[in-house]
């Protein structure tokens, strides 16, 4: 079992806890812009994100270099309630983050395989390692779309992976989904963990005390400790 190194932060609040990442990630994101002229940011959907969304979109940077795209999404168009794009463009993308680009993983193809193949040229042309990720996780321990019931979660969770963004079908995960693979995770420049309640962070616990949940794979790849955002 690989050593892991993380970097926990409470917050009295979820207010307080948005302001916080939402400050620590425009600091990341501009840096990024003066030293290369473009930044990437991949984030999470879920529930958990909206407030941190909302706080970060009103943040001053010049948002016009900057790439948004998803750590995953569920295989199903902005029309639906659960695209993680929608969640994104309605919270994130206002505001003066709404000049950002958006790079989502959804594609109208047949089938999840066909939009992974070409989600998977889209976040090759982004290039890695991206500046900025911010994870959520489920109460399963689950982070992205690596599910612990996904028939592929061996290759999800290598940390050497010739694809970007895989195909993923697990029965916990409802629709097939899209997601990163480990290297873009783990590769991140600064890579986050938003997580809320009382029961998320016995699920971490249990993950820094060895169970082998997809969170732990991921902590234990990261090439720079996780730093995590915590509020009950
Ligand atoms: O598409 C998704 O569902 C997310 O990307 C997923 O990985 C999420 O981070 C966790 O499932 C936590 O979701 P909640 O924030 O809804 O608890």
């Amino acid at each position: 079992m690989r050593e892991v190194e993380v970097a926990l932060r409470e917050f009295p609040s979820r207010q307080v806890l948005a302001e916080t990442l939402a400050e620590k990630v425009v600091s990341v994101l501009a840096e990024a812009l003066s030293a290369r002229g473009k930044a990437v940011m991949a984030v999470s959907g879920g529930t958990t994100p909206a407030l941190f969304f909302r706080t970060l979109s009103d943040r001053d940077l010049d948002w016009s270099r900057v790439t948004v795209t998803l750590v995953d999404e569920r295989f199903v168009d902005e029309a639906s309630p659960r695209s993680n794009a929608r969640l994104a463009k309605e919270n994130l993308l206002r505001g003066r983050a709404a000049a950002a680009r958006f790079a989502g993983l959804y594609r109208d193809t047949a089938d999840v395989e066909a939009a992974a193949e070409l989600a998977d040229e889209t976040a090759r042309a982004l290039g890695l390692p991206f500046d900025v990720v911010v994870l959520g996780m489920g109460g399963d321990g689950h982070t992205a779309s690596f599910f612990p019931d996904a028939p592929t979660l061996a290759d999800l969770l290598a940390p050497v992976n010739q694809t970007l963004v895989a195909p993923v079908h697990a029965p916990s995960g409802g629709e097939p989904r899209l997601t990163l693979t480990m290297p873009a995770l783990a590769g991140a420049r600064f890579l986050a963990l938003h997580i809320e309640g009382e029961a998320k962070r016995a699920v971490l616990a249990s993950a820094l005390k060895g169970e082998d949940l997809p969170i732990r794979a991921v902590l234990e790849h990261a090439e720079r400790p996780v730093e995590v955002f915590w509020a009950p």
